[in-house]
């Protein structure tokens, strides 16, 4: 939460000239109702089961930017799905960045808790791991331009990634 995949994804997708979709701005179309309120009644498992649905349409898909969740890496079908359909793309942002760009945020329902900071540091370690295990390429800083994200991709894969 707050490494930006949904506002660099939005900008590479623009410089691509791709479709852009971000899974949680998905969730929240499909079922009328913002995160809040599907964490509040459907618990965060009812989350997790709409965000894998629609990440499992979007695998199907291509020429496409996704964003997902920050949360998306924790399910094996995800992973599996992610790995599959696409080129995966961590943004390794430090703890104290996340924890600056998501402080004031009332729309992280994970993060309304009394340490927000303890809680980031928690989901970090968890998902490090995983995020590691399926990305393809992984971009490290507090200030990832999405200029830093295409030199990379370029250089991982030249022009193959454009099919
Ligand atoms: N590369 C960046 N540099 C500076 N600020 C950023 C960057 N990416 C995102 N932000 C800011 O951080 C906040 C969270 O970004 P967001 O794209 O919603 O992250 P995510 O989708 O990964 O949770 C937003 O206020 C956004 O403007
Ligand atoms: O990390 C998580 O578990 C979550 C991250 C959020 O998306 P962003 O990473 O875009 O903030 C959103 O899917 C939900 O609040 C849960
Ligand atoms: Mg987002």
């Amino acid at each position: 939460m707050g490494a930006g995949k949904t506002t660099i994804g939005k900008a590479l997708a623009r410089r691509l000239a791709y479709h852009f979709v971000d899974t949680d701005h998905e969730v929240e179309a499909r079922t009328g109702v913002g995160l809040p309120t599907i964490f509040e009644i459907e618990g965060e498992d009812g989350f997790r089961k709409r965000e894998a649905q629609v990440i499992a349409e979007l695998a199907a898909l291509k020429g496409r930017v996704v964003a997902t969740g920050g949360g998306a890496v924790l399910r094996p079908e995800n992973r599996q799905n992610l790995q599959t359909s696409g080129l995966v793309i961590y943004l390794d942002v430090p703890l104290p960045t996340l924890h600056e760009r998501t402080r004031h945020d009332k729309k992280r329902p994970l993060l309304q808790v009394s340490d927000p900071r303890q809680k980031l540091r928690e989901l970090h370690a968890q998902r490090d791991p995983l995020y590691r295990e399926v990305a393809d390429l992984i971009v490290s800083g507090s200030r990832i331009t999405v200029q830093s994200v295409l030199n990379l991709l370029i250089k991982k894969v030249g022009e193959s990634w454009k099919r």
